[in-house]
């Protein structure tokens, strides 16, 4: 890294925004897996939801649960087994968050999920898991995060409020939009660097604007006009 950052300029593109960092962003795929809660309070329940979200199959090892977490296990969203985490409970599972309000019961249950190589987030010590979970928005299949590398999650909060108002859903459709041309792009510029070109130029802020606008077709227009001028000029 050290010798990346002396070389400056030329390797400006490899290293990005990357100062030495405390934790590495990865973006889980968690649809299908089967992750378990360790408490079933207000905590637990905040992080079931984006596990939902991701298409995670939950289950809650709590003897109680708030009401939220109630009705969903009512409706069949998540499995809630109702007892006491004992050791020996992770073992199906691909991910466990311990959220229950007793450090000596998160403690255990991260050193079983350690040993079994599970992932682990540890809600009321961090520095026992091996992953902390950042405040998100998503926007489609854009997805924003914000971590303080649990510094200040307060922080996390207001400035995923900030992104939730500065990026509407329309970049969400964007996105999508995006994505819909993306593929043909790729016949009619075979050259990764003139494809890098284009869209960088592209992305620009009148086609946000009229998607802002609910003017959907005329900013699917403007992509799609984009991309045929490029067949016309060669
Ligand atoms: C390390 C981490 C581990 C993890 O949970 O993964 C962690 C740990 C702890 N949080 C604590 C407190 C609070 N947590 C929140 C809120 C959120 N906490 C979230 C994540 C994380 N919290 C991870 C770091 C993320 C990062 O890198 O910044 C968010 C972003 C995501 C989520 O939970 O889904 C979600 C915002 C969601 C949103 O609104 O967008 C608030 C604010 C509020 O609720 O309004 C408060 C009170 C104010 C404050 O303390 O700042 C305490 C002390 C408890 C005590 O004092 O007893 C600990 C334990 C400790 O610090 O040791
Ligand atoms: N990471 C974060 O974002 C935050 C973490 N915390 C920490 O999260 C923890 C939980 O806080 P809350 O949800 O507010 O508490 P809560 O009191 O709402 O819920 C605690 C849950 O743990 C369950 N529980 C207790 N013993 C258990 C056991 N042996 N096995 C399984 N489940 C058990 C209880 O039945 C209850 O459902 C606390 O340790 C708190 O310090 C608090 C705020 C934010």
């Amino acid at each position: 890294m050290k010798i990346l950052l002396s070389l400056g300029e030329k390797c400006a593109k490899i290293v990005m925004g990357c100062e030495k960092m405390q934790d590495y962003p990865i973006n889980l795929r968690i649809a299908g897996r089967s992750c378990v809660v360790i408490g079933g309070g207000t905590v637990a329940a905040r992080k079931v939801v984006p596990l939902l979200a991701a298409g995670g199959h939950v289950t809650i090892i709590s003897p109680a649960m708030n009401p939220l977490l109630q009705k969903m296990a009512e409706a069949g969203e998540i499995e809630h087994v109702a007892k006491a985490y004992e050791t020996g409970d992770l073992k199906p599972f691909f991910l466990v968050i311990c959220a229950a309000d007793n450090p000596v019961v998160n403690a255990r249950a991260a050193r079983e999920a350690h040993s079994l190589g599970i992932l682990v987030n540890v809600t009321d010590d961090p520095e026992q898991g091996n992953f902390i979970v950042p405040a998100q928005v998503a926007r489609g299949r854009l997805l924003f995060t914000v971590s303080t590398g649990g510094q200040s999650p307060a922080l996390a909060r207001r400035l995923r409020e900030e992104l939730e108002e500065r990026y509407g859903v329309e970049y969400g459709t964007y996105l999508e939009l995006i994505a819909q041309v993306r593929s043909e792009l790729k016949q009619k510029l075979p050259a990764f660097p003139e494809r890098e070109r284009f869209w960088r130029e592209l992305i620009d802020r009148d086609v946000l604007t009229l998607l802002r606008e609910g003017r959907i077709k005329e900013a699917e227009e403007r992509i799609r006009h984009a991309t045929g001028c490029i067949g016309t000029e060669s």
